[in-house]
């Protein structure tokens, strides 16, 4: 089998992604990797609720989604910004597939808190058959980080939640966490790598916060046999470079 990675790009990057990001993309391709993206885009939704006079509310990294944010959230996530990354890759050659979690129910989640969050949610289980066939076809699935309650609610989740979900699920053997900051900084020093201990030291402390919680902590939920490493990375240097924070297991906490 293909090696398989899981690439998630972060709202905070997406307008500035180089053409250095996309050559390293279409070279693992062409190397014959299966290639599977996860998008975020929180900022460009901020922007539209700022627009459309909408207060931005988060609670501990995750939005507050009412029906009205949702209607906004689902609009600017998959109609603007998976849109904007499929068409992107088909002019570099790439056979792109647009698809998020609740069309093809293939995010099952859960209600996080809907009381305190609104319509957020978590993932409970990534139904794969639908990744499995475009991979099939040499397509590279673009997912936006939506899913589907059992009871058929769209839901608004994380999405570097989502993209954890889906390397664990897919079995894949890379995950990239591409953003704005190249690594993770304690005290304003990179870290080269990162274990399950530091980061629960890290985020009580406060050095790890807000975006970079999610980042790090479904980094460690992704971790398996097949995923023994995730990297945390700029998307203003190219994909191949060794670069960026490597988060691993390490020695279990008790
Ligand atoms: N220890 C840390 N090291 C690096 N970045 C951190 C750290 N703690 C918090 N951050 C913040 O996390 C941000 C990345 O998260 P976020 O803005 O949600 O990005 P994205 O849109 O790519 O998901 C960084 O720009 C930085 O402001
Ligand atoms: C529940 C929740 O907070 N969902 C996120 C989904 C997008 C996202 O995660 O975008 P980034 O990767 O750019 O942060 C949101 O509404 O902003």
């Amino acid at each position: 089998m293909s090696k398989r990675t899981v690439i998630k790009i972060g709202g905070s990057m997406l307008a500035e992604l180089s053409e250095e990001f996309y050559k390293g993309l279409i070279e693992r391709q062409r190397s014959g990797e299966e290639l599977i993206i996860v998008h975020g885009g929180g900022p460009a939704i901020n922007e539209q609720l700022e627009r459309a006079n909408i207060e931005v509310e988060f609670d501990n990294g995750l939005r507050k989604t009412t029906a009205q944010v949702l209607t906004i959230v689902k609009d600017v996530l998959f109609h603007q910004v998976n849109q904007s990354i499929v068409s992107q890759l088909q002019a570099l050659g790439m056979n792109a597939i647009s698809l998020n979690g609740y069309d093809h129910r293939f995010v099952h989640a859960t209600l996080l808190d809907e009381q305190r969050l609104g319509l957020v949610g978590d993932v409970k289980a990534v139904h794969t058959d639908v990744l499995e066939t475009a991979l099939r076809e040499q397509m590279v699935p673009v997912v936006s980080p939506l899913g589907l309650t059992e009871c058929g609610k769209q839901v608004n989740i994380n999405a570097d939640t989502v993209a954890s979900a889906v390397a664990k699920a897919l079995t894949a053997e890379e995950f990239i966490v591409v953003t704005d900051v190249d690594g993770v900084y304690i005290q304003a020093e990179k870290q080269a790598k990162l274990n399950e201990k530091d980061i629960k030291k890290f985020i009580e402390q406060g050095d790890i916060t807000g975006g970079m919680i999610p980042k790090v902590t479904g980094a460690l939920n992704s971790l398996s046999d097949h995923l023994q490493r995730v990297r945390i990375v700029s998307g203003k240097q190219r994909l191949t470079v060794e670069s960026g924070t490597v988060i691993e297991k390490g020695t279990l906490v008790p």
